[in-house]
């Protein structure tokens, strides 16, 4: 499996000029012969939240329309990042996955809310899993601050996902804890971990990028740097199983005990 990385300056307040852009970086992205186009989080405002009754994307229409015309149009997959997005008078920070068809694969809500960035406030929390298949390859996905929550990806890991997508809006000043997160859920769930941060500003935060892709043994395969740009890389998936098979770990779980 060949991804792409969409490590983009996310405008504040801005949803034309971000519309405008995940269009050219899809298309960049495309060029390069890639399976999977991965986009950062609530890429269409940033965290513009006081703003979401003018800037949210109703239903996901405008998201739904560009992406799943995008991944018909190169025949790619895309897991669209996330969104905000008004349903029944809520907002949400959502991700939709498309397939290759431009068919909805998944709709996730981001399910841990972020107090620090007042997420706890103007958005509504999700509660449904996120398990899916990409060209027949197992795998799941999950927004930024959910990576906190092992036992959230545990218990979807459990169902055999090999690839585990990640988006977000992570600041500068924790992105130690970032890249360690990262290597730790790739380690335990013994999968590849692709995750996608923004880089830039808005008022209350700098984000540094380091968008980066881990093997399942927690080595970083590849890592962006703090400027946009498509990172690309090629996920050996028989890795996965064998260090599944190396070390059973899913086999040797005691839920019983903590389930
Ligand atoms: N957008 C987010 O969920 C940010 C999460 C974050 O920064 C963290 O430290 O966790």
């Amino acid at each position: 499996m060949r991804v792409a990385l969409a490590q983009l300056d996310v405008q504040f307040g801005n949803p034309d000029e971000n519309y405008r852009q995940v269009e050219t970086a899809v298309t960049r992205a495309a060029e390069q012969a890639v399976d999977v186009i991965v986009l950062p989080e609530m890429w269409n405002t940033g965290y513009a939240l006081t703003r979401l009754a003018a800037f949210a994307d109703f239903e996901g229409e405008r998201t739904q329309k560009l992406l799943s015309q995008h991944a018909r149009q190169f025949h790619v997959n895309l897991v669209g990042g996330s969104v905000a997005v008004e349903r029944d008078g809520h907002y949400y920070n959502e991700m939709l996955v498309i397939n290759r068809q431009g068919e909805l694969l998944s709709r996730y809500d981001k399910v841990h809310r972020f107090g620090l960035m007042a997420e706890d406030r103007y958005i509504t929390a999700g509660a449904s899993e996120n398990v899916f298949s990409i060209d027949d390859v197992p795998a799941m996905a999950v927004i930024c601050y959910d990576i906190r929550f092992p036992e959230w990806l545990r218990k979807q890991a459990a169902q055999g996902p090999q690839v585990i997508f990640v988006a977000a809006e992570w600041p500068t000043v924790r992105l130690p804890q970032w890249r360690l997160l990262l290597q730790a859920r790739a380690i335990e769930n013994q999968a590849f971990v692709v995750a996608v941060n923004r880089v830039g500003s808005d008022p209350d935060n700098d984000f540094g990028g380091q968008s980066l892709v881990v093997d399942p043994l927690g080595q970083i395969v590849t890592e962006a740097g703090a400027h946009p740009e498509i990172l690309t890389a090629n996920l050996d998936l028989a890795q996965v199983k064998q260090v599944r098979g190396s070390m059973p770990v899913f086999a040797d779980r005691r839920p019983e005990l903590y389930s």
